[in-house]
């Protein structure tokens, strides 16, 4: 199958949606055959030897089975890409031998010396001829193999012969088949313009959706990434104020208490200092992972900044708020860090804990503000300490 110019990714859904097309029109085009076939056959039931008639029917019969099969398998979206040249070929020749035995119609079923029948046979092959253009001109091939002899072997045989009228019919009989097959070249040419603009939009479709699909992912991960801290990949400090945000509605929905800690990791400097920075930085990484252990999967856990951290949890008490800043002073201080790219000895750093439970309708800078007392206050105690907020 001849394809028209086009862009070459969407060459094999052309090819294909073309094809099936072609199959979809030629099965209509076989079905209303049947009908055509035996009312021809049924006219010259008085006037044409009733072998000759029984031999036309058959074979119409079975060129016209072949394309019903042919056509229908054709126009299935799930044949395969081998199938279908094959499919088209097989469908090409049982057309072309199709428009052989219709253009045989007035030889087998002859009357000579009856114009009136003659006449009628003519024209009867002339509508067959117009209104087969639809059906084969999606198919080069099939369009001439069907058109060409059903129509030029009845023209010639009518200019041959020596009655003025057959020389109209046969010139006539020329007429519509150069008219047919150039109105099935113009008709092809737009169904296929229409057909490519479908499979491009279809192909545009599909890239939209995929390229939506992948901003989507890539939207989510930005997301995601904006509210983490890239060292530690706990949330950010902006993230967990939006979350406490979040956290602080909930409680005022549900009247569910909301703790906060603020965790400050004792001389850290020091750290720094004696370890080096990237010791430091593993120290803090593992602080972030250890605070996460620590908690519960629904609890918040924050970098707030420096080597300060902040933990949102929902709790019953101040007891539980207690019992949960104890969990995380000791899994700190209780376990000296193991780091992989200190080659030294374990790295011992200890906490102060500063706690609070938030009160009915305080904001976020007033409870945080309370927090920070209390670990001031934890520090200034002399650290390593958990102290509570009034
Ligand atoms: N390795 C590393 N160090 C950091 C990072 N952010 C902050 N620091 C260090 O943390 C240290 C904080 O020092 P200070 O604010 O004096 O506090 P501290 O030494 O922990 O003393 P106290 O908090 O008073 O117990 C500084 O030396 C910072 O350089 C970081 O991302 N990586």
């Amino acid at each position: 199958m001849r394809l028209e110019a086009h862009d070459p990714p969407n060459a094999v859904a052309l090819q294909r949606e073309i094809a099936r097309q072609f199959g979809q029109r030629e099965f209509g085009a076989a079905m209303t055959s049947w009908l055509g076939f035996c009312l021809l056959a049924y006219t010259m039931r008085d006037v044409a030897p009733a072998r000759h008639i029984a031999l036309w029917l058959g074979l119409c019969a079975l060129w016209e089975s072949c394309n019903l099969v042919q056509s229908r398998l054709l126009s299935q979206a799930r044949v395969s890409d081998t199938r279908r040249p094959r499919l088209l070929r097989g469908l090409t020749v049982t057309i072309g031998l199709d428009g052989l035995t219709w253009g045989l119609a007035p030889f087998l079923m002859a009357v000579p010396g009856n114009p009136p029948y003659l006449m009628l046979q003519t024209l009867y092959l002339a509508c067959v001829c117009a209104l087969s253009i639809q059906g084969v001109c999606m198919h080069r091939p099939a369009m001439l193999g069907f058109m060409v002899p059903l129509m030029l072997p009845l023209g010639i045989a009518h200019l041959l012969a020596d009655e003025p009228l057959r020389h109209i019919m046969g010139l006539g009989c020329l007429i519509i088949l150069a008219l047919s097959l150039f109105y099935g070249i113009i008709s092809r040419r737009l169904n296929v313009s229409a057909i490519t603009a479908m499979v491009d939009n279809r192909e545009m479709a599909a890239t939209l959706q995929r390229r939506n699909g992948e901003l989507r992912t890539a939207l989510d991960t930005i997301q995601e990434l904006a509210q983490r801290d890239p060292l530690t990949n706990a949330l950010n400090r902006r993230a967990l104020l939006e979350r406490l945000q979040a956290e602080f509605a909930r409680q005022d929905r549900l009247g569910t208490p909301v703790g906060l800690l603020l965790i400050d990791l004792d001389h850290f400097k020091r750290v720094n200092d004696q370890h080096g920075h990237l010791a430091g930085d593993d120290v803090l990484r593992a602080t972030a992972r250890r605070l996460e252990e620590t908690m519960r999967a629904s609890d918040l856990v924050a970098r707030f900044g420096g080597e300060e951290f902040a933990c949102v949890l929902a709790v019953r008490d101040a007891d539980e708020l207690r019992e949960a800043a104890r969990r995380v002073h000791a899994a700190l201080g209780g376990t000296p860090f193991v780091l992989p790219s200190a080659a030294q000895a374990p790295i011992t750093v200890t906490a102060s804990v500063g706690a609070a439970l938030r009160q009915r309708n305080e904001s976020i800078n007033a409870l945080i503000g309370r927090v920070d007392r209390a670990l001031y206050q934890a520090k200034a105690q002399g650290r390593d300490q958990v102290v509570e907020a009034p």
